[in-house]
C-alpha cells in the first residue's frame, strides 16, 4: 500500500486518480511515500525518510526546498501549463480593470443607497459618468516577461485584441519559441521592454535570477502612465519601489494577485488574494495532472514534469522486477552497479540512465527481484543516493 499526503484543497477529481486498493490518501498519514500539494510551504517542516516524490499541483515549485530534496533523492513535480489558461483569463481581466473605472465605478454606483428614485440615479449616473472614463486595450503595447505556458497564451489573446506584444525571456525554451505567434517582437533586455510598453505582465518564476526583477532601478525605464500587472510571485517585485513609482505618477496603476500591507488602501493598486489559478478547471487539471505522475513515479519509477530530475521512461520489460536509483552525477556508479548485479548473477534485460545537473537516475528491468543483500550492496555503491525495487 502507497501512502499519500495531501495537503490544501486537492480537486477530488485528482484525488479519485488514486486506486484505493493501491493507495491510502489523507491529510493526516504517518511515513507518507508522497506529498501532493498547492501553496503549502515545506520548507520550514521535517521530511519524513519515508518521502520519495513530492507532486506540486501547480506551476511554481517555490514551495518547495527542491534543492534540498534533491540532495536526499526526492523528486519533485510540478504541473506546466495546467493552471495556465486560468491564469491568462485572470490577466486579462487584470488589463480590463486596469483600463476602464470599472472598480471604482462600480463601487460609486453601489454607494448610492440612499437613493429611491430611478429616474434621479440615472440623470446622475449620465452627469457622473464621465469620472469613470477610460481607454481600450486595442493599439496598447503590453510587455509580456516570460514567454512560458502563461505568457505565451496572453500573447496569443492580447494579438487578438489588437494589441502590439513585446516579449522578453533570455532563458527561452525551442518548444517555448515554437508555441509563440510569430507577431511577438523580442525585447533585447527588460529596461528596453519597460520603456516601450502601456502594459507590462511577469510571468516568470521565482527564482534567485527573479527576485526583485522589478525594482527602484528597473522601474527607472518605465513609461509614464503604465500598469503593471504581476501574477507570477509577490518576490519578484519590490513593492516598495512599486509605491514610489505609484506616487511619483511614473507607474499609473499595480495590478497582482499577491497582495502586501504596503500596498494596501490604494486607489493605484489591484491586490488579488493569489487566485489565478483558482478555477474548477485549473484545479483538475494540476491535480489529475499531479496524482498521475505520482502514481507512474511510486508504480513504474517513470518521471514526467520533474523540476529537479531527469525526464526517465520506459516501457516494462517483462515479468521480472524493475531497480530504480539515484546518484550523484560522478562517472562510473552505474558501472558498479551493474557489477553488482553481474556478481550476484542478476541479468538485466532494459535500462536507462540519464542526468540533470547533479543527479542522475536509472531505470533497470532485470530478470528476477535482486535479493535484499543485492539492494544493500547497491545502496552501500559510493554516491548512489536512493534506490527501490518495484
Ligand atoms: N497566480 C497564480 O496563481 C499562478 C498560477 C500559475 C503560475 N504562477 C506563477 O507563474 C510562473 C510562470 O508560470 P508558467 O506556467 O508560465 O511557467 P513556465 O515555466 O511555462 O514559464 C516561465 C518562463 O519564464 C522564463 N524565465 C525564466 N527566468 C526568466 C527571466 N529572468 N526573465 C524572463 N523570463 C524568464 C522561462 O524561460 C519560461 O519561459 C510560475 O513559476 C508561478 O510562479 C502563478
Ligand atoms: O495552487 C494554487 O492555488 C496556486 C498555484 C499557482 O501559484 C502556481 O504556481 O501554479
Amino acid at each position: 500500500m502507497y501512502k499519500i499526503k495531501t495537503y490544501n484543497k486537492i480537486s477530488v477529481k485528482g484525488l479519485d486518480r488514486f486506486d484505493r486498493s493501491k493507495y491510502e490518501v489523507a491529510s493526516d498519514i504517518n511515513s507518507p511515500d508522497g506529498y501532493i500539494l498547492r501553496s503549502h510551504k515545506l520548507h520550514d517542516e521535517a521530511l519524513p525518510e519515508s518521502v520519495k516524490a513530492v507532486a506540486r499541483a501547480g506551476a511554481g515549485t517555490n514551495n518547495v526546498p527542491v534543492a534540498e530534496y534533491s540532495k536526499k533523492g526526492v523528486v519533485v513535480f510540478n504541473a506546466p501549463g495546467a493552471n495556465a489558461n486560468a491564469v491568462k483569463e485572470l490577466v486579462l481581466s487584470g488589463m480590463l480593470l486596469g483600463s476602464r473605472g470599472i472598480i471604482p465605478g462600480m463601487n460609486w454606483a453601489q454607494s448610492l443607497t440612499d437613493m429611491t428614485d430611478a429616474a434621479e440615479m440615472s440623470a446622475l449616473m449620465e452627469k457622473q459618468k464621465s469620472n469613470f472614463a477610460g481607454s481600450e486595450l486595442t493599439g496598447k503595447t503590453l510587455g509580456i516577461v516570460g514567454l512560458g505556458a502563461i505568457g505565451s497564451l496572453i500573447a496569443d489573446t492580447a494579438l487578438a485584441l489588437g494589441m502590439k506584444v513585446i516579449g522578453y525571456d533570455p532563458a527561452l525554451s525551442v518548444e517555448a519559441a515554437w508555441r509563440l505567434p510569430s507577431q511577438v517582437a523580442r525585447a533585447e533586455n527588460l529596461q528596453s521592454l519597460l520603456a516601450r510598453c502601456d502594459y507590462v505582465t511577469l510571468h516568470v518564476p521565482a527564482i534567485e535570477a527573479t527576485h526583485h526583477l522589478i525594482n527602484e532601478e528597473s522601474l527607472k525605464s518605465v513609461k509614464e502612465g503604465a500598469v503593471l500587472l504581476n501574477f507570477a510571485r509577490e518576490a519578484i517585485v519590490d513593492a516598495a519601489a512599486v509605491v514610489q513609482s505609484l506616487d511619483a505618477k511614473k507607474l499609473r496603476m499595480y495590478i497582482c494577485d499577491f497582495p502586501e500591507p504596503i500596498l494596501l488602501g490604494r486607489d493605484d493598486v489591484y491586490a488579488m488574494p493569489h487566485i489565478g489559478a483558482s478555477t474548477a478547471e485549473a484545479e483538475e487539471n494540476c491535480a489529475i495532472m499531479g496524482a498521475d505522475q505520482l502514481m507512474d513515479y511510486l508504480e513504474n519509477g517513470n518521471i514526467r514534469n520533474s523540476v529537479n530530475f531527469p525526464a526517465v521512461q520506459m516501457e516494462r520489460s517483462g515479468p521480472g522486477a524493475r531497480i530504480t536509483f539515484c546518484n550523484d552525477n560522478v562517472s562510473g556508479v552505474l558501472g558498479h552497479v551493474l557489477s553488482v548485479l553481474a556478481d550476484n548473477s542478476v541479468n538485466v534485460v532494459d535500462m536507462v540512465n540519464k542526468s540533470r545537473g547533479d543527479i542522475a537516475y536509472n531505470i533497470i528491468d532485470v530478470e528476477q527481484a535482486p535479493a535484499d543483500d543485492v539492494v544493500a550492496a547497491i545502496k552501500a555503491v559510493e554516491h548512489v543516493i536512493t534506490v527501490r525495487v518495484i
